[in-house]
């Protein structure tokens, strides 16, 4: 016999089975069941939930494509300005970067090296662990709230794994895949198609109607953790390293480089590899890795001035036709 009681501990496990398998296939790009065999349980979950709709939470897993169609997205102020990066094309540049920190930083100091995903700045808000509030950067101090769109992105964790209370930023992306076949079926259909992935993530955050946006195989790379140093974490190294503890999908590419010479190997090995790569980079970005030494350099209004991106030369088209040629 179901009773409410029984439905909703059932309702529980389901989450808990759900949530794993999600975090191992959207985050860790490691699947671990049969599609079949996730879709199951999350009917059975949706049919418990529907026969006793009081055991629905805010963080289970039906919740995610909410089906509403929105009006319009509310603008909403950023706590902290959302930064750019200041680019340089060439490695002189970048060694002239180097020189202009030494100058203020008298001891030495490594850089996180990460990639420059192509593909749209977000914000997201957590309290108590719960994903409240995601929002565009807009134009960095205002931005637009898009929570319910960023729900469907299956690499959002609707609850991180402890009750914390923070706000993160990353890169919202198309993967070149989703891009190719979104294409390819508005083509068939005589839609317009997207000039790049990072056009189509931009118009698939925009939509109004969240189901659309939930079939758009969106992704994410977070890289950004807001007053780290209050948390007790010291580097930028270690706060990527955190923030993929807590649940967030964050690129496995990033490197601590502890000399210029590394700095030029990382750029070296990404441009080789990057028509190889499953999303769109446009270069690098190269971070000092402590905070103390970013707190000391500081940013100014638009960037931050202990972190500088280094350009790719555009590639775009034959990267992604090559890519495909590489996987038929
Ligand atoms: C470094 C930062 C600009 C994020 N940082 C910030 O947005 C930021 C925001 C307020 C900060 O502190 C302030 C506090 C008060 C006033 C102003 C700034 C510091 C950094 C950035 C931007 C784009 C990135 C990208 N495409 N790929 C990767 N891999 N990393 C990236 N990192």
């Amino acid at each position: 016999m179901l009773t409410e009681l029984s439905a909703k501990k059932r309702a529980q496990e389901l989450r808990k089975q759900l949530s794993e398998w999600s975090h191992q296939y959207y985050v860790m790009d490691q699947p671990t069941v049969e599609d079949v065999v996730y879709d199951k349980a999350y009917q059975e979950l949706v049919g418990l939930e529907k026969k006793f709709p009081k055991i629905i939470v805010d963080d289970s897993p039906t919740q995610r494509v909410g089906g509403q169609v929105l009006s319009g997205f509310n603008k909403l102020n950023h706590v902290l300005p959302m930064l750019s990066l200041g680019d340089v094309f060439s490695k002189e540049e970048l060694t002239e970067f180097d020189q202009r920190l030494h100058k203020t930083i008298n001891d030495e100091f490594a850089y996180n090296c990460e990639l420059k995903i192509d593909g749209l700045a977000i914000s997201l808000v957590y309290e108590n662990g719960l994903f409240v509030q995601g929002s565009t950067r807009g134009n960095g101090v205002v931005g637009e709230d898009i929570t319910e769109n960023l729900k469907t992105i299956k690499a959002i964790p609707l609850r991180l794994t402890e009750p914390v209370s923070i706000e993160v930023r990353g890169e919202c992306y198309m993967p070149k895949r989703a891009f190719v076949e979104l294409n390819a079926k508005r083509e068939a259909e005589g839609k317009t198609v997207f000039a790049n992935p990072r056009n189509a993530a931009a118009g698939s955050l925009r939509q109004l109607d969240t189901a659309i946006t939930a079939r758009r195989h969106l992704s994410t790379f977070i890289y950004y953790l807001m007053n780290p140093e209050k948390l007790g974490i010291n580097k930028q190294s270690e706060a990527l390293r955190k923030m993929s503890e807590w649940g967030f999908r964050i690129n496995t590419e990033s490197r601590v480089a502890n000399t210029m010479a590394d700095v030029d190997a990382y750029i070296d090995e990404y441009q080789e590899k990057r028509i190889t790569l499953p999303y769109d980079i446009d270069g690098i970005v190269l971070k000092a890795d402590p905070f103390s030494v970013q707190r000391i350099v500081g940013n100014t209004v638009k960037v931050p001035r202990w972190a500088i991106a280094y350009k790719f030369p555009p590639d775009e088209q034959e990267t992604v036709v090559r890519q495909i040629e590489w996987t038929v």
